[in-house]
Parts: structure tokens; C-alpha cells; sequence
């Protein structure tokens, strides 16, 4: 087993993370890349496939290495196992960074954003939806996701794998309670959206723009009662063809890129 070598702050070592504890695994090259860039501190310790020679691969071990994280080499099928069969590409990482926050955290961000711009799902339960969501949401510049804790996806490695990187870049809230946190919000000034394609109005038609969250339903069940009563109004994404949904990621960038472009008509400020 890797040692940990690192230390963090003033010479404490940070507590390890569980390697029997999937959730506390990144695999996969381009997530592990992510993990080490824009949390170095958070990478423990990486295990790489024997014989897997590739000048990307070779370059984040040497960025690793330096870092000081011990780089063990292992058979395919220790890998495969750490990944549950996902699509390791001779790379699985333990890593201890961005755990998801809480209700307390959220509320300290609606307080200090003056603009808040969040993503909401209502038990989204497939970790790929969560990971593309959460990739789609740091991509429209959004603050943060939120979920309920129960019966919905949390940060897993599969939603690392999906989310490309976005798990570093943007926070992930799990709520107890989301009637409540939507309810919440809404006394702090956000406007709170909900997406259905039965609804009425068009998301084209509805100002998008200060504070929001854009709520979405899970994949079964759409959005529950009580958060669609929570939800200040409705919106549909039209659809001409003959579907009767869309996945919920791709509701979700929609929205998001609407959202982005209502508030940034000109393009300014963007990238
Ligand atoms: C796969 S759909 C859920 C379908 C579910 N049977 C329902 O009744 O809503 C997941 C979520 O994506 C969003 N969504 C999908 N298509 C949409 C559309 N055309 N307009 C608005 N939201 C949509 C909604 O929030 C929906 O709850």
C-alpha cells in the first residue's frame, strides 16, 4: 500500500482517506489530471497500472511526484477492482478533497454572493446525470449544486469521472431537508425556478437573470409536490421533436446557458 509522504499546512499530516472507501476514489485520466491541479492538497496517493507507459500519464506522475505523493504500480486487476469497473485508464488516485457541504455553507453563500446562480436536483439518482450536471454547472459559471442527502447521488468516483474536473472547481451542497432549503432561498432574495416540460411558460420567456437557483426533478419521478410548490414559478424547455423529456443534464445545461446568456447579453465577461 502507498505511504502518504505529504504534509499539509504546518507540518500536520492530513487525516488519510479510508482506500477501502470508494467514495474517497478518483479514477480515470483526465479526473485524476483535474484533482491534481486544482487540489493538489487532497491527492494521497495514486496507484497506476504496470507497464501503462503514456507521455500524459508520465507527466502527472512526475507533477505527483514532485508534490510528494507516492506513485505505486499495480496490476490491471487491482485497478479494476478499485474502479468497479469503470473506465480506469490505468489510473485510480486516493483522494481526500471537496467533501460535500452542508445547509450552514449554502446559506454563507447566498449571504456573500450578490448574484447567486445555483443548480438544484430533485433526487437525481444516476451518478453520471450528477457528474454531467455538476460539469454543465461550473461550465455556466454557476456557485453551487445542491441535493437532497437522501435517496439522490453524492460524490462518488463515478461522478468524478463524469464531471471531467467540475467536482474541484464547483461546491456540492447536500441538504437535508429541500422544500425547506428551497423555501430558504427564496426568503434570502433567490428566484427559484423549477424545470418541467409540462409547464406553461417557456424558459425563453422568463427572466433568468439575479439571483436564482434552477431546479431540476430526477430522472424517474421529475419534480416532487412539495418542491414544485416551493418553486416561485415553472418553466419548460420547448421541444418540437417527439420526446417527452430530456435527460436531466442536458435540461440542466439548457437552462444554465440561458441563464448565461440572459445575464451576460453582450458576452461580456465571458471567456
Ligand atoms: C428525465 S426528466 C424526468 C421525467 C419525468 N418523467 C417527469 O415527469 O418529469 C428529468 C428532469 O429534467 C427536466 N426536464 C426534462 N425535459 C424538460 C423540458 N422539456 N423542459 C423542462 N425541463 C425538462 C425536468 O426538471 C425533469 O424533472
Amino acid at each position: 500500500m502507498a505511504q502518504n509522504k505529504r504534509r499539509r499546512g504546518r507540518g500536520a499530516r492530513p487525516a488519510p482517506a479510508d482506500p477501502a472507501d470508494p467514495a474517497a476514489l478518483v479514477y480515470g485520466q483526465h479526473a485524476a489530471r483535474e484533482a491534481a491541479a486544482y487540489d493538489p492538497a487532497g491527492v494521497e496517493a495514486v496507484w497506476v497500472e504496470h507497464g501503462r507507459r503514456d507521455a500524459r500519464l508520465e507527466r502527472l506522475l512526475d507533477k505527483l511526484g514532485r508534490q510528494g505523493v507516492t506513485v505505486e504500480r499495480v496490476h490491471r486487476r487491482v485497478l479494476d477492482q478499485m474502479a468497479e469497473g469503470g473506465n480506469h485508464q490505468g489510473i485510480v488516485l486516493r483522494y481526500s478533497g471537496t467533501p460535500a457541504r452542508g445547509e450552514g455553507e449554502l446559506a454563507d453563500l447566498v449571504d456573500a454572493e450578490p448574484e447567486p446562480l445555483l443548480l438544484v436536483l430533485d433526487r437525481v439518482q444516476d451518478p453520471h446525470n450528477l457528474g454531467a450536471c455538476m460539469r454543465s454547472a461550473a461550465a455556466a459559471g454557476a456557485h453551487g449544486v445542491v441535493a437532497p442527502r437522501d435517496r439522490a447521488a453524492a460524490l462518488s468516483p463515478a461522478v468524478h469521472k463524469t464531471a471531467a474536473g467540475a467536482v474541484q472547481r464547483i461546491p456540492f451542497f447536500q441538504v437535508t431537508n429541500l422544500a425547506r432549503t428551497l423555501q430558504q432561498l427564496r426568503d434570502a432574495g433567490v428566484h427559484v425556478v423549477g424545470a418541467a416540460g409540462e409547464a406553461e411558460k417557456s424558459c425563453y420567456e422568463v427572466d433568468l437573470r439575479g439571483p436564482l437557483a434552477l431546479v431540476l426533478g430526477g430522472e424517474g419521478e421529475g419534480l416532487r409536490r412539495l418542491t414544485r410548490e416551493r418553486c416561485d414559478e415553472r418553466v419548460a424547455i420547448p421541444m418540437p421533436g417527439s420526446m417527452e423529456s430530456l435527460n436531466v443534464s442536458v435540461a440542466a445545461g439548457v437552462l444554465l446557458f440561458e441563464a448565461v446568456r440572459q445575464r451576460f447579453p453582450q458576452g461580456g465577461d465571458l471567456g
